[in-house]
Protein backbone atom coordinates (compact mmCIF):
# COMPACT_ATOMS: atom_id res chain seq x y z
CA UNK A 1 0.00 0.00 0.00
CA UNK A 2 2.76 2.73 0.92
CA UNK A 3 6.40 2.56 0.23
CA UNK A 4 8.83 4.68 1.40
CA UNK A 5 12.30 4.50 -0.38
CA UNK A 6 15.16 6.33 1.18
CA UNK A 7 13.64 9.31 2.46
CA UNK A 8 15.38 12.47 4.00
CA UNK A 9 13.62 15.54 4.93
CA UNK A 10 16.35 18.82 5.89
CA UNK A 11 15.44 21.89 7.00
CA UNK A 12 18.62 24.10 6.95
CA UNK A 13 21.66 21.96 8.19
CA UNK A 14 19.04 20.26 10.47
CA UNK A 15 18.40 16.30 8.96
CA UNK A 16 14.73 15.75 10.41
CA UNK A 17 13.89 12.82 8.17
CA UNK A 18 17.41 10.81 7.50
CA UNK A 19 17.11 7.95 4.47
CA UNK A 20 13.46 6.46 5.80
CA UNK A 21 12.64 3.36 4.16
CA UNK A 22 9.09 1.95 5.77
CA UNK A 23 6.41 -0.18 3.94
CA UNK A 24 2.85 -0.36 5.33
CA UNK A 25 0.91 -3.37 4.05
CA UNK A 26 -2.90 -3.46 3.34
CA UNK A 27 -5.23 -3.09 6.17
CA UNK A 28 -2.24 -2.84 8.30
CA UNK A 29 -2.32 -0.30 11.86
CA UNK A 30 1.72 1.54 12.17
CA UNK A 31 2.40 3.31 14.57
CA UNK A 32 5.35 5.75 14.82
CA UNK A 33 6.12 6.55 18.30
CA UNK A 34 9.27 7.99 19.55
CA UNK A 35 10.72 11.28 21.51
CA UNK A 36 9.92 15.13 20.77
CA UNK A 37 11.73 15.85 17.38
CA UNK A 38 13.06 12.73 16.26
CA UNK A 39 10.97 13.16 12.99
CA UNK A 40 7.55 11.25 13.35
CA UNK A 41 5.45 14.30 12.09
CA UNK A 42 7.77 15.46 9.43
CA UNK A 43 7.28 11.78 7.84
CA UNK A 44 3.61 11.72 8.12
CA UNK A 45 3.86 15.36 6.06
CA UNK A 46 5.84 13.87 4.04
CA UNK A 47 3.52 10.54 3.22
CA UNK A 48 0.18 13.42 3.34
CA UNK A 49 2.21 15.92 0.82
CA UNK A 50 2.51 18.48 2.79
CA UNK A 51 6.01 18.34 3.09
CA UNK A 52 8.32 17.55 -0.12
CA UNK A 53 11.31 15.65 0.93
CA UNK A 54 14.63 16.73 -0.54
CA UNK A 55 15.71 12.79 -1.50
CA UNK A 56 13.30 9.25 -1.71
CA UNK A 57 10.60 8.54 -2.89
CA UNK A 58 7.07 8.26 -1.44
CA UNK A 59 4.87 5.17 -3.33
CA UNK A 60 0.62 4.63 -2.73
CA UNK A 61 -0.29 1.13 -4.84
CA UNK A 62 3.13 1.37 -6.62
CA UNK A 63 2.56 5.01 -7.72
CA UNK A 64 5.10 7.45 -6.82
CA UNK A 65 3.24 10.64 -5.51
CA UNK A 66 6.26 12.88 -6.28
CA UNK A 67 4.53 16.99 -7.40
CA UNK A 68 1.22 14.61 -6.50
CA UNK A 69 -1.08 17.75 -4.19
CA UNK A 70 -2.67 16.46 -0.74
CA UNK A 71 -6.31 16.35 -1.95
CA UNK A 72 -5.51 13.78 -4.77
CA UNK A 73 -3.66 11.03 -2.75
CA UNK A 74 -6.59 9.43 -1.16
CA UNK A 75 -5.19 9.77 1.92
CA UNK A 76 -7.52 11.09 5.11
CA UNK A 77 -5.65 13.51 7.81
CA UNK A 78 -6.70 13.34 11.50
CA UNK A 79 -3.89 16.05 13.00
CA UNK A 80 -3.31 18.15 15.52
CA UNK A 81 -3.36 21.32 13.92
CA UNK A 82 -6.38 20.02 11.25
CA UNK A 83 -9.24 21.40 13.63
CA UNK A 84 -13.13 21.17 13.54
CA UNK A 85 -14.52 24.08 11.24
CA UNK A 86 -16.19 25.67 14.38
CA UNK A 87 -19.08 27.43 11.93
CA UNK A 88 -20.30 24.09 10.44
CA UNK A 89 -22.57 21.53 12.86
CA UNK A 90 -20.99 18.13 13.13
CA UNK A 91 -22.88 17.03 9.90
CA UNK A 92 -21.10 19.80 7.95
CA UNK A 93 -17.95 19.10 9.37
CA UNK A 94 -18.11 15.37 8.20
CA UNK A 95 -19.20 16.22 4.94
CA UNK A 96 -16.41 18.68 4.10
CA UNK A 97 -14.42 15.53 1.98
CA UNK A 98 -17.56 14.71 0.23
CA UNK A 99 -18.48 17.86 -0.76
CA UNK A 100 -15.19 18.55 -2.02
CA UNK A 101 -15.19 15.51 -4.32
CA UNK A 102 -19.13 16.92 -5.36
CA UNK A 103 -21.02 13.16 -4.00
CA UNK A 104 -24.99 14.41 -4.43
CA UNK A 105 -26.47 15.66 -1.21
CA UNK A 106 -28.29 12.46 -0.32
CA UNK A 107 -25.05 10.29 -0.53
CA UNK A 108 -23.54 12.72 1.74
CA UNK A 109 -26.43 12.39 4.33
CA UNK A 110 -26.35 9.20 4.10
CA UNK A 111 -22.68 8.33 4.50
CA UNK A 112 -22.95 11.36 7.57
CA UNK A 113 -25.19 9.38 9.05
CA UNK A 114 -22.91 5.83 9.13
CA UNK A 115 -19.67 7.34 9.99
CA UNK A 116 -21.96 9.33 12.85
CA UNK A 117 -23.07 5.84 13.78
CA UNK A 118 -19.50 4.22 13.38
CA UNK A 119 -17.59 6.37 15.82
CA UNK A 120 -20.77 6.44 18.34
CA UNK A 121 -22.67 9.66 18.02
CA UNK A 122 -25.65 8.47 15.92
CA UNK A 123 -28.07 11.08 15.19
CA UNK A 124 -25.47 14.38 15.94
CA UNK A 125 -25.82 16.04 12.61
CA UNK A 126 -27.17 19.04 13.64
CA UNK A 127 -24.74 19.63 16.79
CA UNK A 128 -22.68 22.54 16.84
CA UNK A 129 -19.30 21.56 17.32
CA UNK A 130 -18.44 24.03 20.29
CA UNK A 131 -20.28 22.50 22.13
CA UNK A 132 -19.17 18.92 22.00
CA UNK A 133 -16.87 17.67 24.80
CA UNK A 134 -13.16 16.87 24.02
CA UNK A 135 -13.91 13.17 23.21
CA UNK A 136 -16.84 14.03 20.62
CA UNK A 137 -15.15 16.11 18.67
CA UNK A 138 -11.85 13.77 18.41
CA UNK A 139 -14.87 11.26 17.35
CA UNK A 140 -16.70 13.78 14.82
CA UNK A 141 -12.64 14.80 13.56
CA UNK A 142 -12.06 10.88 12.94
CA UNK A 143 -15.72 10.55 11.13
CA UNK A 144 -14.44 13.30 9.27
CA UNK A 145 -11.13 12.04 8.06
CA UNK A 146 -12.84 8.09 7.05
CA UNK A 147 -16.03 9.76 5.25
CA UNK A 148 -14.19 10.07 1.87
CA UNK A 149 -13.16 5.92 2.28
CA UNK A 150 -8.90 6.92 2.08
CA UNK A 151 -6.99 4.16 1.04
CA UNK A 152 -4.42 5.56 3.94
CA UNK A 153 -5.84 6.98 7.37
CA UNK A 154 -2.77 9.06 8.81
CA UNK A 155 -3.49 10.08 12.64
CA UNK A 156 -1.08 12.74 14.73
CA UNK A 157 -1.58 12.35 18.19
CA UNK A 158 -4.92 11.06 17.67
CA UNK A 159 -6.08 11.14 21.30
CA UNK A 160 -3.60 13.84 22.37
CA UNK A 161 -6.01 16.26 23.85
CA UNK A 162 -7.95 13.92 25.76
CA UNK A 163 -7.07 12.76 29.00
CA UNK A 164 -5.95 9.31 29.61
CA UNK A 165 -9.23 7.81 30.93
CA UNK A 166 -11.00 8.64 28.00
CA UNK A 167 -7.99 8.19 25.36
CA UNK A 168 -7.57 4.68 26.94
CA UNK A 169 -11.05 3.61 25.85
CA UNK A 170 -10.36 5.38 22.77
CA UNK A 171 -7.63 3.94 21.09
CA UNK A 172 -9.39 0.75 22.15
CA UNK A 173 -12.57 1.09 20.42
CA UNK A 174 -10.21 3.10 17.18
CA UNK A 175 -8.77 -0.14 17.01
CA UNK A 176 -11.80 -2.20 16.45
CA UNK A 177 -13.36 0.33 14.37
CA UNK A 178 -10.48 -0.31 11.85
CA UNK A 179 -10.31 -3.77 11.96
CA UNK A 180 -13.90 -3.66 11.39
CA UNK A 181 -13.33 -1.59 8.04
CA UNK A 182 -10.18 -2.86 7.20
CA UNK A 183 -8.55 0.60 7.53
CA UNK A 184 -5.23 1.15 6.77
CA UNK A 185 -3.32 3.10 9.04
CA UNK A 186 -0.36 5.17 9.67
CA UNK A 187 -0.38 6.79 13.03
CA UNK A 188 2.38 9.19 15.18
CA UNK A 189 2.43 8.92 18.80
CA UNK A 190 4.49 9.40 21.51
CA UNK A 191 2.63 8.24 24.14
CA UNK A 192 3.88 4.34 24.28
CA UNK A 193 1.09 3.19 25.85
CA UNK A 194 -1.24 4.42 22.74
CA UNK A 195 0.82 3.03 20.09
CA UNK A 196 1.18 -0.31 21.55
CA UNK A 197 -2.40 -0.44 22.20
CA UNK A 198 -3.44 0.76 18.89
CA UNK A 199 -0.52 -0.40 16.42
CA UNK A 200 0.04 -3.81 14.60
CA UNK A 201 3.53 -3.07 14.13
CA UNK A 202 5.45 -0.05 16.23
CA UNK A 203 8.05 2.07 14.59
CA UNK A 204 10.32 3.53 17.02
CA UNK A 205 12.23 6.60 15.44
CA UNK A 206 15.40 8.57 16.75
CA UNK A 207 17.26 11.55 15.55
CA UNK A 208 15.45 10.80 11.70
CA UNK A 209 15.91 7.29 11.81
CA UNK A 210 14.09 4.22 12.56
CA UNK A 211 15.80 2.86 15.64
CA UNK A 212 13.13 -0.56 15.76
CA UNK A 213 10.47 -1.49 13.95
CA UNK A 214 8.37 -4.61 15.05
CA UNK A 215 4.92 -5.65 17.03
CA UNK A 216 4.33 -4.24 19.97
CA UNK A 217 5.22 -7.75 21.83
CA UNK A 218 8.51 -7.93 19.71
CA UNK A 219 9.29 -4.45 20.67
CA UNK A 220 8.59 -4.50 24.41
CA UNK A 221 10.48 -7.94 24.67
CA UNK A 222 13.42 -7.31 22.80
CA UNK A 223 14.09 -3.78 22.54
CA UNK A 224 16.79 -3.44 20.11
CA UNK A 225 19.29 -0.88 21.55
CA UNK A 226 19.51 0.88 24.84
CA UNK A 227 17.98 3.71 23.84
CA UNK A 228 14.73 1.99 22.80
CA UNK A 229 14.85 -0.07 26.08
CA UNK A 230 15.50 3.40 27.86
CA UNK A 231 12.19 5.28 25.69
CA UNK A 232 10.28 2.30 26.64
CA UNK A 233 10.79 3.44 30.49
CA UNK A 234 13.27 0.37 31.14
CA UNK A 235 16.19 1.48 32.75
CA UNK A 236 17.70 -1.63 34.67
CA UNK A 237 20.91 -1.25 31.66
CA UNK A 238 24.35 -2.14 32.64
CA UNK A 239 27.30 -3.22 31.23
CA UNK A 240 28.14 -6.92 30.59
CA UNK A 241 30.81 -9.30 29.72
CA UNK A 242 29.39 -12.20 27.99
CA UNK A 243 30.79 -15.53 28.74
CA UNK A 244 28.98 -18.94 28.08
CA UNK A 245 25.32 -18.80 30.27
CA UNK A 246 26.15 -16.01 31.86
CA UNK A 247 27.13 -12.10 31.93
CA UNK A 248 29.62 -10.75 34.55
CA UNK A 249 28.36 -6.99 35.57
CA UNK A 250 28.58 -4.48 38.65
CA UNK A 251 25.36 -6.23 39.60
CA UNK A 252 27.87 -9.36 39.92
CA UNK A 253 27.06 -12.44 37.77
CA UNK A 254 23.80 -12.44 35.14
CA UNK A 255 22.50 -15.45 33.76
CA UNK A 256 21.76 -14.40 29.78
CA UNK A 257 19.44 -16.35 27.40
CA UNK A 258 20.86 -19.46 26.13
CA UNK A 259 22.44 -18.72 22.92
CA UNK A 260 23.71 -15.06 23.29
CA UNK A 261 27.14 -14.25 21.71
CA UNK A 262 30.08 -14.01 24.12
CA UNK A 263 31.62 -10.13 24.29
CA UNK A 264 30.99 -6.65 26.08
CA UNK A 265 27.67 -5.69 25.54
CA UNK A 266 24.93 -3.91 27.68
CA UNK A 267 22.50 -6.10 29.32
CA UNK A 268 19.01 -4.93 30.05
CA UNK A 269 17.04 -6.62 33.05
CA UNK A 270 13.33 -6.43 33.01
CA UNK A 271 11.78 -5.67 36.24
CA UNK A 272 10.21 -8.79 36.28
CA UNK A 273 13.23 -10.45 36.28
CA UNK A 274 14.32 -8.84 39.42
CA UNK A 275 13.94 -11.17 42.65
CA UNK A 276 13.84 -10.00 45.85
CA UNK A 277 14.94 -12.30 48.58
CA UNK A 278 16.60 -13.04 51.83
CA UNK A 279 19.59 -10.35 52.48
CA UNK A 280 21.72 -13.46 52.61
CA UNK A 281 21.54 -14.67 48.91
CA UNK A 282 22.69 -12.46 46.18
CA UNK A 283 23.30 -8.59 45.59
CA UNK A 284 22.53 -6.78 48.46
CA UNK A 285 20.26 -4.02 47.87
CA UNK A 286 18.41 -1.47 50.48
CA UNK A 287 15.15 -0.32 49.29
CA UNK A 288 14.75 3.27 48.53
CA UNK A 289 11.03 3.41 47.02
CA UNK A 290 7.79 1.79 46.20
CA UNK A 291 5.53 2.70 43.79
CA UNK A 292 1.92 1.73 43.31
CA UNK A 293 1.36 0.57 39.61
CA UNK A 294 -1.74 -0.73 39.90
CA UNK A 295 -1.32 -4.47 39.64
CA UNK A 296 1.90 -4.04 40.82
CA UNK A 297 4.58 -2.80 42.94
CA UNK A 298 7.97 -0.71 41.55
CA UNK A 299 11.05 -1.09 44.19
CA UNK A 300 13.46 1.18 43.55
CA UNK A 301 16.67 -0.70 44.84
CA UNK A 302 19.44 0.79 45.61
CA UNK A 303 22.49 -2.00 45.05
CA UNK A 304 26.02 -2.79 47.63
CA UNK A 305 27.62 -2.59 43.72
CA UNK A 306 26.62 -0.57 40.77
CA UNK A 307 23.94 1.29 39.02
CA UNK A 308 20.07 1.76 40.81
CA UNK A 309 18.16 -1.16 39.81
CA UNK A 310 13.71 -1.53 39.50
CA UNK A 311 12.43 -4.41 40.63
CA UNK A 312 8.42 -5.48 40.16
CA UNK A 313 6.66 -7.19 42.53
CA UNK A 314 3.58 -8.11 43.80
CA UNK A 315 1.32 -6.03 46.48
CA UNK A 316 1.74 -8.04 49.21
CA UNK A 317 5.13 -9.26 48.35
CA UNK A 318 6.72 -5.16 48.53
CA UNK A 319 9.49 -4.57 51.08
CA UNK A 320 9.15 -1.36 53.17
CA UNK A 321 11.42 1.06 52.39
CA UNK A 322 14.47 1.23 54.31
CA UNK A 323 14.72 -2.65 54.48
CA UNK A 324 17.79 -4.49 52.95
CA UNK A 325 17.33 -7.30 50.36
CA UNK A 326 18.61 -9.76 48.44
CA UNK A 327 18.46 -9.69 44.60
CA UNK A 328 18.85 -12.49 41.89
CA UNK A 329 18.35 -12.32 38.26
CA UNK A 330 16.01 -14.55 36.00
CA UNK A 331 17.29 -15.19 32.20
CA UNK A 332 13.69 -15.30 30.82
CA UNK A 333 13.74 -11.15 31.37
CA UNK A 334 17.42 -10.41 31.11
CA UNK A 335 18.07 -8.63 26.86
CA UNK A 336 21.45 -8.55 25.80
CA UNK A 337 20.78 -4.87 24.12
CA UNK A 338 22.61 -4.35 20.05
N1 LIG B 1 8.93 23.53 9.41
C1 LIG B 1 10.07 23.29 10.06
N2 LIG B 1 11.13 24.12 9.99
C2 LIG B 1 12.29 23.87 10.62
N3 LIG B 1 12.50 22.78 11.37
C3 LIG B 1 11.50 21.90 11.50
C4 LIG B 1 10.23 22.10 10.85
N4 LIG B 1 9.44 21.05 11.15
C5 LIG B 1 10.16 20.24 11.94
N5 LIG B 1 11.39 20.74 12.16
C6 LIG B 1 12.47 20.10 12.93
O1 LIG B 1 12.63 18.79 12.45
C7 LIG B 1 12.84 17.87 13.54
C8 LIG B 1 11.77 16.79 13.53
O2 LIG B 1 10.52 17.38 13.87
P1 LIG B 1 9.17 16.57 13.94
O3 LIG B 1 8.08 17.55 14.24
O4 LIG B 1 9.03 15.74 12.73
O5 LIG B 1 9.42 15.63 15.18
P2 LIG B 1 8.37 14.78 16.01
O6 LIG B 1 9.05 13.50 16.29
O7 LIG B 1 7.07 14.74 15.31
O8 LIG B 1 8.24 15.62 17.34
P3 LIG B 1 6.93 15.94 18.26
O9 LIG B 1 6.61 14.64 18.95
O10 LIG B 1 7.44 16.99 19.20
O11 LIG B 1 5.87 16.42 17.33
C9 LIG B 1 12.86 18.72 14.79
O12 LIG B 1 14.18 19.03 15.11
C10 LIG B 1 12.10 19.96 14.39
O13 LIG B 1 12.54 21.07 15.14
Amino acid sequence: MLALKDVTVRFGSRVAVDTVSLDVADHEIVCLLGPSGSGKSTLLRVVAGLQPPDAGTVLLDGTDQAGVPVHRRGVGLMFQDHQLFPQRDVGGNVAFGLRMRGAARDEQARRVAELLDLVGLPGAERRAVAALSGGEQQRVALARALAPRPRLLMLDEPLGQLDRGLRERLVVELRQLFGRLGTTVLAVTHDQGEAFALADRVVVMRDGHIAQSGTPLDVWQRPASEFVARFLGFDNVVEATVTGGAADTAWGQIPVPAGSAPGTVRVLVRPAGVRLGDPADGLRCTVEGRTFRGHHVAVRLRPETGPPLEAECALRDAPAEGAVVGVTFTSDEVVVLG
